[in-house]
Order: structure tokens, then C-alpha cells, then sequence
């Protein structure tokens, strides 16, 4: 498949069954992360793969937050909750440890945690693998960070969920091209027709 193919057809898929990525795999698609254009090579990114038994103690880790962020929230609530990693039979886990006093901002670091985070589900995809960037508020919770051992200020910028289809995906609604101008031209159409000089 080549990148075209990749970015064409890749989409999220929620329905995720066995096997998980093979170790070969794993090589492939931390290898497509670490490509990501990363100002200043900074490398802030970090992986975490959670696969097997672990993803019960990361579910334990998100209803726990849960709680403590909303010590209101209902049992079922929170079984649900704790359920959540079992959705695919391996997560990664892509966040962004912030280089202070780089000159890099925070938010080109965090950029490239998301590059990384796309590579990952274009090589996943080019791999046969399904795939569903998540994040909702475990991503954002200081209290999941710290258990996944994360230095403080650290930005979780993915829950990857990854395994076998076990559905076709359904593919995204078809994208308007993107409603591109020629800055400083005058208004044409884009693309330009063939006859285009
Ligand atoms: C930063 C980010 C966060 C996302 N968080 C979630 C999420 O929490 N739950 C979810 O179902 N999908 C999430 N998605 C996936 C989008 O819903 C999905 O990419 C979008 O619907 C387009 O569908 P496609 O991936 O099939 O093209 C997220 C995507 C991005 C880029």
C-alpha cells in the first residue's frame, strides 16, 4: 500500500478484536512514531504499550480518576469506565514530555506527539491492522499520567487503540476538498485544470 492508498483509505475503527500487533509489528509502527517531524529533534514524545493483563490496570487507573475527579459519579458509571481499555487487545499510549528551555515551544512539541500519533495509524493501517485515536478526559487527568509513570507536565496526547477489524470500518463521511486559496492570487479555482500553464 503505498502513502496515498494509506491516507485515503485509512479510518477509525472502534470494533477491535485479538490478535494485537506482533512484536515485529510493534518494531514497525515505534519506528513510524519516532519519524514524526519533530522541531529541534527534540524527541518529547514517549510510547507506552499496554497490551494483555496491564489493560486492566490501566482500566482500574481510569475509573479511580474517575472517581476522584467526580466523587459523585455512579458505580455503573465507573464500571464502564473501567472497562474502556478492553475495547482492543492493545493500546499505546502517546504522550509528550515537554524539553523546558529548548526554545521550542510547548505546543511545536506537542505538534509533533500528534505527528507521531498519525505516522502510527498510517503504518497500522498500511499493516492491516485497525486502529481509534482516543483521548476524552483520561488524557487530560494528572491522576492517569502519574500511575502511567509520566513526569509531571507531561500531555497525553493519544489512547491508540490497536488489533484485528472485527468489522469492516465504516468509512468517514467523504471529505469536502479542502477549500484551499492561492494567497496573494486572484481568486481562481484549485486545483488548477490540466491546461494550466
Ligand atoms: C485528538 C483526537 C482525539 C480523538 N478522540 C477521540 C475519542 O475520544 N473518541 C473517539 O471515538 N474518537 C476520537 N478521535 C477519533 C475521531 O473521532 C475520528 O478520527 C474522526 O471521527 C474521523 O474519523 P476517521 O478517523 O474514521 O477518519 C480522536 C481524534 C483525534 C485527532
Amino acid at each position: 500500500m503505498n502513502v496515498f492508498e494509506a491516507i485515503d483509505t485509512r479510518s477509525s475503527v472502534s470494533a477491535l478484536t485479538d490478535p494485537g500487533p506482533t512484536d515485529a509489528q510493534w518494531e514497525i509502527l515505534l519506528r513510524a512514531g519516532a519519524r514524526a517531524p519533530d522541531h529541534g529533534r527534540l524527541r518529547p514524545w514517549r510510547f507506552l504499550i499496554v497490551r494483555g493483563a496491564a489493560r486492566e490496570l490501566l482500566g482500574d487507573v481510569f475509573a479511580e480518576a474517575l472517581r476522584a475527579s467526580k466523587p459523585d459519579t455512579p458505580q455503573e458509571t465507573l464500571d464502564r469506565e473501567r472497562r474502556k481499555p478492553l475495547r482492543a487487545p492493545a493500546l499505546l499510549v502517546v504522550a509528550v514530555v515537554p524539553v523546558p528551555h529548548s526554545g521550542v515551544p510547548e505546543i511545536e512539541q506537542i505538534l509533533a506527539g500528534g505527528a507521531a500519533a498519525q505516522n502510527i495509524l498510517l503504518a497500522a493501517h498500511a499493516l492491516g491492522l485497525g486502529t481509534i485515536w482516543r483521548t476524552g478526559a483520561p488524557a487530560y487527568s494528572d491522576d492517569v499520567a502519574r500511575a502511567l509513570g509520566l513526569p509531571a507536565q507531561s500531555r497525553i496526547v493519544a489512547f491508540i487503540y490497536l488489533g484485528a477489524p472485527h468489522a469492516p470500518a465504516i468509512r468517514s463521511a467523504a471529505v469536502e476538498p479542502p477549500n484551499a486559496v492561492i494567497w496573494g492570487a486572484p481568486p481562481r479555482e484549485f486545483p488548477l485544470p490540466p491546461s494550466e500553464p
